[in-house]
């Protein structure tokens, strides 16, 4: 929730081209408590100074000589510069009419010239009040997609998110005539890593495998957790030059270095699955189930090792 105290810490931009305007707008607003605050008796300036720093509040005249501050308002819409989605502009007018005008082009409330000092104070505290719940509410929705896209124990993506990425990845290849793989790999023997080390030394070992396939492939591959100790990796754009048994040889060393869990040195290995689009399936669950079988066979064979689905050549 908001105090009064996020209230005063808004940003204001003031925007007049009569300076006794500006100056007055400030001392009120700083006798009201308000920190923040720029302002510009340029209309053209008001572009660039909100796409760098994001006002919380707009106070706009709108009678200004060169472009007014209708004109400001279609200016700011076009570029976007309100990306959230919020328009966060209070006009101010000496002419009645121009009221109404200003509210159907977009502008939260107005603030009518000569100023009363009451009613400036009052509509400025509620419009930002609202447009600062606008944007803790933006934030809280952020973070719940996150959560809801994300493993929380390592932070990379989920299964959903990986289903997503990879169909994304298939649509591309098909475009360009291209392929893409997937990488299905499960710990062997982490039962015994949990048993022997504790669910934590267990979590601590997941975290760090997570960083080592992160580490071990390209920024545009993903790699999300699926299951206690599975992941799976999507290779995006494999190209002719692109060595398969040599990419996955470098995910198995990364994931079987020695490495340090609670003060005692930990080995572990994993076994892999993988298949390719488009030879083994032309669709996610094909391409999943194809390399979950490989997967399979990998373990049946004695683990540390990778299968390819069904054999085909590469
Ligand atoms: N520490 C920890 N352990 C988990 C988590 N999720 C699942 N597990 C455990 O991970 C283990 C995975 O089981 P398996 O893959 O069947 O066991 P495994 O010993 O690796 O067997 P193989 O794959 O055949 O080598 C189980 O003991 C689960 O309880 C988790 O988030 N944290």
């Amino acid at each position: 929730m908001l105090d009064a105290a996020d209230i005063l810490a808004a940003s204001i931009l003031i925007v007049d081209d009569q300076e006794v305007n500006v100056r007055l707008l400030e001392q009120i607003l700083r006798e009201a408590g308000y920190r923040r605050l720029t302002s510009t008796m340029d209309p053209y300036a008001v572009c660039d100074l909100h796409r760098t720093n994001r006002y919380d509040l707009i106070l706009l005249d709108l009678e200004m000589p060169g472009r007014d501050g209708f004109q400001v308002m279609e200016a700011l819409k076009e570029d976007e510069a309100d990306a959230d989605g919020y328009f966060p502009i209070l006009v101010i007018t000496a002419h009645p009419d121009h009221k109404l005008r200003a509210l159907a082009s977009g502008a939260k409330d107005f603030i009518s010239k000569p100023f009363d000092l009451m009613e400036v104070r009052t509509r400025i505290h509620n419009m930002l009040e609202v447009r600062l719940l606008y944007k803790q509410l933006e934030h809280q929705n952020r973070a719940l997609e996150s959560l809801a896209l994300h493993d929380p124990l390592t932070g990379l993506p989920n299964r959903r998110l990986l289903m997503d990425r990879m169909a994304l990845g298939i649509a591309h290849a098909r475009r360009n005539r291209g392929n893409m793989a997937v990488v299905y790999l499960d710990l062997d023997g982490f039962k015994e890593i949990n048993d022997t080390l504790g669910h934590d030394g267990g979590d601590a070992l997941l975290k760090m495998v997570a960083t080592r396939l992160v580490g071990a492939v390209r920024q545009e591959d993903t790699v999300a957790r699926v299951g206690g100790d599975e992941f799976v990796i999507a290779l995006a754009e494999l190209s002719h030059g692109d060595d398969m048994e040599k990419l996955v040889s470098k995910v198995l060393q990364a994931v079987s270095k020695p490495c340090s869990i609670q003060g005692s040195s930990v080995n572990v290995t994993a076994s892999v699955g993988v298949s390719v689009y488009p030879v083994h399936g032309d669709n996610v669950e094909t391409l999943m189930k194809s390399a979950d079988l490989a997967l399979y066979e990998a373990k049946g064979a004695g683990k540390n090792d990778y299968r390819i689905s069904g054999l085909a050549e590469l």
